[in-house]
Parts: structure tokens; sequence; C-alpha cells
């Protein structure tokens, strides 16, 4: 059979949305976590099969067919309410769509074959699956959604697009289409290409854009986190300790440098794996006397620094000590072992303060409790008799143990 132009130019739609379902597709064969993307990709693929076949279809044929094509129909529109119920993460009932795709194929079944009615194949055909692109879209509004504009965006796309699939039919006959015959050559079937493929671009956007951002967000999350404790990192504390040293509303502030002591002997006597368990502990003790706007950093081995806003160093000092008989009081970790024990070195910021010059004296703070025997607390401006300073150790090379 002879290509003709129409058909040609009719058929170029289904061939763009197989060309954004393999770039959705291969957007989820890069990072493979987005599933969301490989549902529709699913659903462009098997709706690009039907609207090509009835591109070229004559209408008696398109009546032979109507069940099947139906039928590829509503699978795509399934697989756009999986791809959407990911995305929002709500759970939508096969059972209710398998209902509504099974009175949906029995009234294309009747208008073609029973009773040949084009029109009210159309129309029964647009409310099936406008019901079962409702079915997410309804779970969605039940819930708390993001309040991200790409999120946002896409889903006022998926309900405009749903309350589009609905009244179609309807539409473009009053936009003065009203005759679905002969549909290659008719109005009606141009339209209904054409915002089939916008519709398909825009989707294809938005998920792009939300993967794309969603991929910088979890990049971002591992530049700035220790991957054990999840909390801040060396670099990360201080980008956000800058923030808030130039907040003069979160004045007084303190600086709290921490090390658990005799961790070798922790993961020497019950291995790396039980010590890993330890540094979860800690951080995750250490976090909970965070209020809004303090901070908290593994800075490496077992070394910790917390950032305490709005607290004088009296104050601290009492935090830093609950932390302490936290600690020792936690049997989860090491039942029959040790006690944990930690120590802490604390200095005043001054709003004219350098952040490494608070941390170089929080630092030396906390060397002088490890040198006057461990498990202690010293605080700036205090006198520490014991303490026997053999030189200013620089930053975290102050662990190596003494020689007891
Ligand atoms: N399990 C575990 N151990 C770590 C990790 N990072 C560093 N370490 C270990 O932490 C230990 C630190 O030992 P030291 O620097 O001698 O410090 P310490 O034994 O706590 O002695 P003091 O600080 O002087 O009380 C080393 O044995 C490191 O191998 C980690 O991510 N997980």
């Amino acid at each position: 059979m002879p290509i003709e132009n129409d058909h040609v130019f009719v058929l170029a739609p289904s061939i763009a949305i197989l060309f954004l379902a393999a770039l959705l597709g291969t957007c989820w064969l890069v990072q493979r976590q987005q599933r969301f993307l490989l549902w529709q990709c699913s659903a462009y693929s098997l709706t690009a099969v039907p609207l090509g076949f009835q591109s070229f279809a004559s209408a008696d044929v398109l009546q032979r067919y109507a069940v099947l094509v139906g039928a590829l129909y509503l699978l795509g529109s399934w697989c756009l309410t999986r791809s959407w119920a990911e995305r929002w993460n709500v759970s939508i009932h096969p059972r209710v769509a398998l209902m509504v795709s099974i009175a949906t194929l029995s009234a294309l079944f009747y208008f073609s074959r029973v009773e040949q009615n084009m029109w009210a194949r159309v129309n029964s055909f647009s409310i099936g699956t406008g019901l079962v692109l409702l079915l997410p879209i309804w779970e969605a509004l039940q819930k708390q959604r993001s309040k991200e504009r790409l999120d946002q965006a896409f889903f006022w796309l998926c309900v405009i697009f749903t309350a589009y699939t609905f009244t179609r039919p309807l539409l473009i006959s009053l936009l003065g289409f009203s005759d679905p015959k002969g549909f290659v050559h008719s109005t009606y079937w141009l339209i209904t290409l054409m915002s089939i493929l916008l519709f398909a671009l825009l989707f294809t956007v938005l998920m792009c854009a939300i993967t794309l951002r969603e991929t910088i967000n979890q990049l971002r999350r591992e530049r700035d986190h220790d991957a054990l404790t999840k909390i801040l990192n060396r670099r990360a504390f201080h980008e956000a300790a800058q923030q808030r040293m130039a907040d003069k509303r979160l004045y007084p502030m303190v600086v709290l440098a921490g090390d658990i002591d005799h961790f070798k002997r922790i993961n020497d006597a019950w291995g790396h794996h039980r010590g890993d368990q330890v540094l979860q502990l800690v951080s995750s003790t250490l976090q909970r006397c965070l209020r809004t706007h303090d901070l908290v950093a593994r800075f490496g081995g077992e070394e910790f620094v917390l950032l305490l806003t709005r607290i004088d160093l009296q104050n601290a000092e009492s935090v830093a000590q609950r932390i302490r008989s936290e600690l020792s009081a936690d049997r989860t970790v090491l039942p029959q072992g040790p006690d944990l024990s930690m120590s802490f070195g604390i200095a005043p910021i001054t709003d004219s303060d350098q952040l490494e010059k608070v941390l170089k004296e929080a630092d030396e703070l906390l060397y002088g409790a490890k040198n006057a025997g461990r498990d202690r607390v010293h605080v700036a401006g205090t006198h520490y008799p014991d303490i026997s300073f053999e030189s200013t150790a620089p930053m975290g090379l102050h662990m190596a143990p003494l020689n007891e």
C-alpha cells in the first residue's frame, strides 16, 4: 500500500511520542531510581501504537478493531496512573481500574458491533480513560503533597490532562468539529493528535526537570553529609557555620569539639562494625541536643563538632555534660562493654571571630581534656591545673593515644 503524504503527517505525532518514550526510558536506565519514568515510558509506547494504527485505518477497520484499540489505550492509561501514583507515593486499586476498563470495553463493543454509533463510542471511551486517570489524582488529593513548584506544576498538568480526557469529544465538537468520521482527514483527529502530543511533551519536560532536580539534590546531600552518620561533614559545617555567624540574632554562640574516648579500643575489642554503630549512636545523641539553627558535624574519625546558638558557655557546658551522661548510660550498642565516654572542648564565638580561630581554640581545649584523663569537659576561660600541654595540636591530629 503506498504511503500518502497525509498519512506520514498524521503518523509524525506517534513517532514523536515514541521518541519521548525512548528519552524517558533512557533517563530511567541512567539512574534507575525514578520508577515513574519507566511507567510513563510504557504509557507512551502503548499509546503510540494504537495512535499510529488509527492514523492509517479506515472507519470500517477502526470499527472492527475498536475494542482492541480501546484496550491498548486503556493499558496505556493504566501505566500513566501507575506513573503518577509512584510519583505521589499513593496506592491505587487495580480492581477499580479493571472494572472501569471492562465497562468501557463493553461500551466500545456495543457501539461498534451492536449499535454502530461512532459518537457514543468516542464519548464512552473518553469517560472510561478519564475515570482511570482520576484514580491516583483522587488519592493524591487526600494526602499532603510536595509544595515544590515543579511538583505542583506536575500535579496540575495531570489534573488538566484528566479533565481534557473526559471532555475531549465535547470540547472539540464545541469548536465546531463534531464529525469524527474519516479519521485521517478529519480536523477532529488532527486536533486530538496534536493535543496528545502537546501533553506528552509537557509531561516529558516536567518529568525530566523533576528528575534532574532530584539528582542534583541527592548529589548535594551526598556532598554535604557524612555517609555513615548522615550528619554534616566538615565542608558543609564550615559553610553553614559562616551563615550562622553572620546573623547577629543568634549570639551568644559556642563551638563544642567532642571526641569519643579510646575509640580504637572499641574497634579492636568489638570489631569495626560495632565501632560504626557507636559512631551512629553518638551522632544521634548529639542531634537530640540541637535546637533550631544549631549544627552538628562529623569532622572525621571519632571527632564531632557542634555549633550551638543563643547559648552561653555555662549552659553549653551543661549540654556537654548531659551528652556525656546519656552516652555512658546507653547500653544499646555495647551491652557488655565499657561505658561510652566523650571529651569536650568548648569555646565562645564573638561576632568578630574567625571560625577557624574558634575551632582551633575548642580543639585545644579538647586536647587538654584528653590530656587531663578524658571523659570531661574543658571550657574556655577556666583554669585547669592538671593540663600538661606539650604543644598546640593542629585540628584533627590530637587523637593519638597517650601513654598512660
Ligand atoms: N569503626 C570505625 N572506626 C573508625 C572510623 N574512622 C576512624 N576510625 C577509627 O577510630 C580510631 C581512632 O583512634 P585514635 O585516634 O587512636 O583515638 P582513640 O582510640 O579514640 O583515643 P583518644 O581519642 O585519645 O581517646 C582509629 O582506630 C580509626 O581506625 C569509622 O568510620 N568507623
